[in-house]
């Protein structure tokens, strides 16, 4: 009987493989950080075959170092940056173009006429979604458009299309020979070409964007049988399919309406379960998929997406050399007391929810003499809070509900003066699960279900443990001067594109 359930987790930064027993504990985890190129200003991309390499190397180091064989692994699961397209040759295997990342903004000018000639009313209805350069949709159109022949290769079905899970499960059922092109609901529902309501393509919006649906992967549950591995995972079934963000609410469990998590990674990306039904949203979240197991309904969430978290942190380490690692801007920002008066809004890729502002870009106000790194480290790590007390502040508009307390996650909970600060600037405890990996756990949960290597989701439920918990401990008078302060700084971030 195997006893144990594979993820892989390829996120923004770097690919993970993690293998969990039945209780929910990480048996292993092996981690390989991937390239990110920036070739020209709010341009980002990855190479879609260094990911898939990685993908196989941590793999490999991940069975090694629990020391099991792939006939002890009774599932394997999915998990992906979302949005992020890739676009490759259903012959050769090789992508025809580097993978266009969902922080990338290139498509600005795409979305800007998708808004004249469809009109972002009738995209949020059907979608669910704004027009972004952020979504997928838009990406692929300007491959189709700006890179020579690759329109008529798409309509003479040369081509295939997908997020980061259909490259990866393309390539882990056998790639060129047999592998199954498809996605699941989650990642779907990001693309701006998903009609929310059937969850099928939606040909309105194939037209606007002249997308053949042959390009396309077909849209799946987030947890049922897809399909075999071949290669490094043979004959292990692949059966669950989820979004990151998605995969760390259900691994948070949240999965009952009005439940939601916080998870910090290179971007942060904050969701509340809203049941069976879409809520669509007038406080600038975003409408999404957040789960559906089989043939079962489907479970809607509302989104708050921030572009630039942790993305921040590698900013002042790559960009700027401030410190060596992202665990050393604890100890600078340590340095100071507070943040001197200076403020960084990370509108590197405009600044999505709740303003969606394509023309906004980066701004550091607040400068004087009295500022040094440590200054910059602190107002690095207050950005990621502030960004997520403007999310908060406008679900609960949205839906009048007060969160008591914030679920968290992802890589950037492990600082400590970050989390104490979230606490502060939101007013409300703070509270980290046991295991922070939570977005590998959920898409284990996702395989593992789809099997029978666990019941029910309430058998689920039950694993969920807290490691520790973070209360207010500033006073609301300050809290309110220094949120004034964030949002005075946003608007001098905005409107700098022309
Ligand atoms: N101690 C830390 N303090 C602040 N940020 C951190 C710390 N450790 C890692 N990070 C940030 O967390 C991000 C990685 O988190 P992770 O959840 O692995 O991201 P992703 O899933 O996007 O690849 C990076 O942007 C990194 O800079
Ligand atoms: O790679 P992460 O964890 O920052 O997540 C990226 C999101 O999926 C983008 O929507």
């Amino acid at each position: 009987m195997p006893r144990y359930i594979a993820v892989i987790d390829q996120g923004t930064s770097s690919t993970r493989c993690m293998i969990f027993d039945q209780t929910g504990q990480a048996v292993s985890l092996a981690q390989a950080e991937h390239r990110q190129f920036y070739p020209k200003p709010g341009w980002i991309e990855h190479d879609p075959l260094e990911i898939w390499r990685n993908t196989q190397t941590v793999a490999t180091e991940a069975m090694q170092k629990a020391e099991i064989n792939t006939d002890e692994i009774a599932a394997l699961g999915v998990t992906n940056q979302r949005e992020t397209v890739v676009l490759w040759d259903k012959n050769t295997g090789n992508p025809v173009y580097p993978a266009i990342v969902w922080q990338d903004t290139r498509s600005a000018e795409i979305c800007e006429r998708l808004s004249i000639e469809v009109g972002p009313d009738r995209f949020r209805t059907i979608t669910g979604l704004p027009i972004a350069t952020y979504f997928s949709g838009p990406k692929l159109q300007w491959l189709l458009d700006h890179v020579d022949g690759l329109r008529a290769r798409a309509y003479r079905g040369e081509l295939l299309c997908g997020t980061i899970d259909s490259w990866l499960v393309w390539n882990l059922t056998g790639g060129k020979d047999g592998g199954i092109h498809i996605t699941d609901v989650t990642n779907a529902s990001r693309t701006l070409l998903m009609n929310l309501e059937t969850l099928a393509w939606d040909d309105r919006l194939l037209a606007a964007m002249n997308i053949p649906a042959s390009v396309l992967p077909a849209i799946h549950s987030s947890s049922e049988v897809y399909g075999i591995a071949k290669g490094i995972f043979a004959e292990v079934p692949v059966a669950g399919i989820l979004g990151d963000q998605q995969a760390a609410l259900f691994g948070q469990t949240c999965f009952s309406a009005g439940d939601a998590k916080n998870t910090y990674g290179t971007g942060a990306f904050l969701l509340l379960n809203t049941g069976p039904k879409p809520v669509q949203s007038h406080h600038g979240l975003i409408t999404t998929v957040a789960y559906r197991l089989g043939d079962g309904p489907s479970v809607f969430a509302l989104e708050g997406s921030i572009a630039i978290a942790g993305a921040l942190v590698q900013w002042l380490r790559d960009n700027l050399g401030l410190i060596r690692t992202s665990t050393e801007v604890e100890s600078l920002a340590n340095t100071v007391e507070d943040n001197g008066g200076m403020y960084i809004v990370p509108a590197f890729s405009g600044l999505f929810a709740p303003y969606w502002r394509a023309d906004a870009r980066g701004v550091v106000v607040g400068l004087t003499r009295y500022i040094n790194k440590g200054h910059f480290a602190r107002a690095a790590l207050e950005a990621t809070a502030y960004q997520t007390r403007d999310i908060v502040d406008a679900m609960c508009r949205e839906t009048g509900l007060q969160l008591d307390a914030l679920k968290v996650d992802g890589g950037m909970v492990v600082n400590e003066l970050l989390m104490q600060f979230q606490s502060d600037i939101l007013g409300i405890p703070i509270i980290r699960p046991a295991l922070a990996e939570t977005t590998a756990l959920g898409a284990a949960y996702a395989a593992g279900l789809a099997v029978g290597f666990w019941k029910d989701i309430d058998e689920i439920r039950d694993l969920w443990q807290k490691d520790k918990e973070w209360h207010p401990k500033m006073a609301a008078a300050n809290r309110e001067r220094l949120y004034a302060g964030w949002t005075k700084a946003v608007t001098r971030s905005l409107g700098w594109i022309d």
